[in-house]
């Protein structure tokens, strides 16, 4: 067959003057002989259907079968070829039976008018289709066995279809020439096309490189952008400007969004759409019909824009594409040169960009561990489960770094040498700009990781809740006081997270190229900051893991627990600090099982996906009911205000359980509680001759009333040494308070608290020994924070008035008993008695909160001092009203700036 012979067939037919390219020509000549098998593996658009599409033309007496993997592709390419008025036909499962019955009649036929037969790899299955095959064939009528697509075959293709490994059997007992057809393949998936499709040993190879030199990429980062959208909008004017105005409305510019979600597909359109460009969104959530009637419309040019999940592009052949955007990061290299690669299918500039963030990566990245774990034991869904994740890791790369040229990535993965980029992607053309835009990139993750304080931006599952919880409850904390002064702690805690935030950033700048960052560098930085067990030895100890990783595991099983906990605990008792203790131990225990991270993501994706399953049967996740919690710390304002809130939660539990208790058991104190434990029920008496501590105290108050002395400040041990309340006078209770009425040979139920039941010996009230030493830290600790003490025996007090027996029904948070505090004061003051005096624990628990925030500011320079100072104000205003103690602390502080051992009240 002469090139001549051909281009007049081309011109003819396909009204094409030349070949696209050397390639094409030489393949379709190549293909033309009929003397052997062909391999053609062309980037999109190159112009590959024509390499089958001509030939065929030239065998008049025979067809060309031609196997494709979707519908829509098929139903292209007959539109296509019907329009050029080449005879084509399809079978497939929507195919009409009279329509199939004048496609199975002409093939039977000795000169059959179809050229070509469109098959899906499940129609090849079909019996129909095994006898038409075997008859055309023992007729001599088949020109070519072509397959489309041909890297569904590979198990390493994007886009596997087992269906496809069945069409090697086609080759038994004829020799009709096999043509292979796919986009740029890796190795592996070449050496698969091979073996499946069973080529012969000397079949011909045309393959071109994979670089695309009309196709300009790069990377943005939506965390750095002010409006990332607003970016996308001014990137989408610039590339569908046109100055061509002849152009048809099917041939103006137009481009496709991949986003990761369905959601993100709709919003991302919306967005657009409410900023003027025309967008339609597509996914398989649509309808069918939908689907179809939005793709057309986009094909047709009505809309512009197409913003779409992977599903949207096989078979879209639009030339004018001039941008692919990937919303998200793509999941691997084949896939996203695939999908990237449906721009400049005409030639034309066209540009691919990648707007970047991690909250898709950590999604993705969750996806294949959650991959890799259900793999289980089958070794080639777990080989492919791990390449996934390999492929995924260099896309990470790719948008995290500025290594090296962009097209690197492709050349890279299909094995060929770097391409001559000459500026058409970000890095060459401008290489310093793009480091700079991953550095800040990067600087601003970790910034993010330290304070946490913007929702959109990456990190956010880290500590999410956490800091914010914190927030949260210093606000309603501070709120209560109704001082808005007071409420500027968390804000100092953000300048102090800022601050070491600076100092890492200088570290960073230090460095000539911020890219050498190493993972060990990293976890260093994060370790610090990090809620996993052993954060620093995170990489020593399993190769390649890093902290962020770890931490992502650990939110997912936060996520998890919590859920189940809610689903299933009756009784719930935990808080939030201790599901994520919880957690943290099951993350640790896949940390220590493994030295390798795909089997630390395994490990991980087993736990989650085992406490889904729990939650689904509304059963309690056994590591979660045998869960002792750890002892509350006092070490920072955090824990300060857990600690209050366990108090609050354990004492309001101990009110509504005590009555319930039977006085005669003898039950220990058995420490902290386990979801088991507080789902079998309330605990167990104290024994005979054992009780609280509060009673102590008020015995203690009592024996030193009636010496009369004043007692003593420093015993750091006394919890009522900080507010003096040992000589405060204690109504007479009445019979309705007999639980809380208690005389020292008397057993005392245990409350349902773990902060206030540690028992001490009747017969020697002196001497307070503990069950678990490391109980009651704020007992025993005399650095303790004093605040959460201070409002617990204020609780403790109103608890014991009657006015209040109807509140404890349920726990009562800090302003509740304010508000009670402040009713009781007006409620007596409406009955024109004269102003009561405030109760020693009154006034230092105002002394106290007036001066938190200030603590919190660290205007003292120790707990100590802070405690001193609390300690000697409540003294010396003892007999002051709350408006005077309010403008007593305020002089205090603003006379003082810093507060030590030295200043004086
Ligand atoms: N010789 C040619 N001259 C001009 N245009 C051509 C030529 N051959 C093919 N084309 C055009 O190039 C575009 C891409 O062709 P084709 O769809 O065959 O590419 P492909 O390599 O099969 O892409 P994909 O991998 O996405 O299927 C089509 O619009 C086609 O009409």
């Amino acid at each position: 067959m002469t090139t001549n012979k051909l281009e007049e067939l081309l011109k003819k037919h396909f009204k094409f003057d030349t070949f696209k390219s050397q390639l094409q020509e030489e393949a379709i000549i190549q293909i033309s002989k009929r003397d052997d098998d062909v391999l053609v593996s062309m980037p999109t658009g190159s112009g590959k259907s024509l390499c089958y599409q001509l030939p065929a033309l030239l065998h008049s007496d025979k067809v060309t079968l031609v196997f494709s993997p979707l519908l829509a592709l098929i139903k292209d390419q007959i539109d296509h070829l019907t329009a050029l008025k080449i005879k084509a036909a399809s079978l497939n499962s929507k195919t009409l039976a009279a329509e199939r019955a004048a496609i199975l009649t002409d093939l039977k036929t000795n000169s059959p008018t179809t050229r070509l037969l469109y098959v899906t790899p499940e129609q090849a299955a079909t019996q129909t289709f095994k006898d038409l095959f075997s008859n055309i064939v023992k007729r001599d009528r088949v020109a070519y066995i072509v397959v489309d697509e041909a890297h569904c075959v590979s198990e390493w293709g994007h886009d596997f279809r087992p269906d496809y490994l069945k069409l090697g059997v086609l080759r038994d007992g004829n020799k009709v020439p096999v043509i292979a057809l796919t986009a740029t393949a890796g190795a592996e998936v070449i050496k698969d096309i091979v073996g499946s499709l069973r080529l012969s040993s000397t079949y011909k190879t045309f393959r071109t490189s994979c670089f695309r030199r009309n196709l300009f990429y790069d990377v943005y980062y939506q965390n750095l952008l002010d409006s990332p959208y607003e970016h996308l909008k001014a990137f989408i004017k610039n590339c569908l400007n046109s100055q061509d105005d002849l152009l048809s409305k099917e041939n103006k510019p137009c481009g496709i969004i991949y986003c990761r979600t369905r959601e993100q597909t709709e919003v991302v359109a919306f967005k657009l759409c409410e900023m003027g460009i025309k967008s339609l969104c597509y996914h398989a959530g649509l309808k069918h019909k939908e689907r179809l009637e939005y793709q057309e419309s986009w094909q047709k040019g009505d809309y512009p824009v197409i913003c779409a999940t992977i599903s949207f592009g096989m078979g879209v052949d639009k030339a004018s594409v001039r941008f692919v955007v990937h919303w998200g990061v793509p999941k691997d290299p084949a896939s996203f040169y695939q999908e990237s690669g449906r721009a400049g299918r005409d030639g034309r500039a066209s540009k691919c960009r990648i707007y970047y963030n991690r909250t898709d990566r950590r999604a993705i990245e969750f996806h294949l561990a959650h991959d890799l774990a259900k793999a289980k034991h089958k070794e080639s869904r777990k080989v492919k489960a791990q390449n996934a994740i390999k492929a995924f890791t260099k896309m990470v790369e790719y948008c995290e770094t500025a290594k090296e040229c962009r097209h690197r990535l492709f050349s890279n993965h299909f094995g060929e040498p770097p391409p001559d980029c000459r500026n058409r992607c970000d890095i060459c053309r401008n290489r310093k700009e793009v480091e700079e835009r991953a550095h800040n990139f990067l600087m601003k993750c970790i910034q993010f990781s330290e304070t946490s304080t913007t929702v959109d931006v990456d990190f956010s599952d880290l500590y999410e809740g956490g800091r914010k919880g914190i927030a949260d409850n210093y606000k309603a904390y501070c709120d209560d006081d109704g001082s808005n002064s007071s409420c500027n702690s968390f804000e100092m805690e953000q300048k102090a997270k800022k601050q070491s935030t600076d100092l890492i950033k200088k570290q960073f700048a230090l460095r000539k190229n911020s890219q050498d960052v190493s993972n060990d560098t990293i976890n260093q930085l994060f370790s610090k900051r990090a809620r996993v067990i052993a954060a620093s030895a995170t990489s020593n100890k399993v190769n390649g893991l890093t902290l962020p990783t770890r931490e992502q595991y650990l939110s997912k099983l936060v996520e998890v627990i919590a859920e189940n906990y809610a689903e299933c605990c009756k009784n719930p008792e935990f808080d939030e600090k201790d599901l994520t203790e919880c957690a943290a131990d099951l993350e640790y225990s896949c940390f220590t099982a493994t030295t390798t991270v795909t089997v630390y993501r395994s490990h991980c994706a087993k736990i989650i996906s085992a406490v889904k399953n729990k939650t689904q049967e509304k059963e309690l996740y056994s590591s979660l009911a045998s869960y002792v919690p750890k002892p509350p710390k006092n070490e920072t304002l955090s824990d300060l205000f857990r600690n209050i809130k366990k108090q609050q939660m354990a004492s309001s539990s101990s009110s509504t359980t005590s009555s319930d208790t039977d006085e005669s058991s003898g039950a220990k104190f058995e420490g902290f509680k386990s979801a088991k434990q507080l789902l079998a029920g309330p605990p167990k008496n104290l024994p005979k001759g054992q009780t609280t501590v509060t009673s102590f105290f008020k015995r203690a108050s009592e024996e030193e009333d009636a010496g009369g002395e004043t007692p003593p400040y420093d015993r750091p041990n006394n919890l009522k040494s900080l507010f003096g309340d040992e000589s405060e006078p204690e109504r007479t209770p009445k019979a309705t308070e007999e639980p809380m009425a208690m005389t020292p040979n008397e057993p005392e139920e245990v409350p349902d608290s773990d902060f206030t039941s540690f028992k001490i010996k009747s017969s020697a009230p002196e001497s307070v020994t503990f069950e678990r030493g490391e109980l009651n830290n704020e007992y025993k600790n005399p650095d303790l924070p004093v605040a959460s003490v201070a409002r617990e025996e204020a609780k403790r007090k109103v608890e014991e008035d009657d006015s209040v027996q109807a509140e404890k029904k349920h726990k009562m948070s800090d302003s509740e008993i304010d508000a009670i505090i402040m009713n009781k004061r007006r409620d007596k003051k409406s009955n024109e008695k004269p102003a009561p005096k405030m109760k020693k624990t009154e006034v230092g628990l105002l002394v106290v909160k007036l001066l938190t925030p200030a603590y919190a500011e660290r205007r003292f320079d120790s707990r100590d001092t802070f405690k001193t100072t609390a300690r000697n104000i409540s003294h010396a205003l003892l007999h002051k009203d709350e408006a005077e103690i309010k403008q007593f602390v305020k002089k205090f502080l603003r006379n003082n700036q810093k507060i030590t051992a030295g200043t004086t009240v």
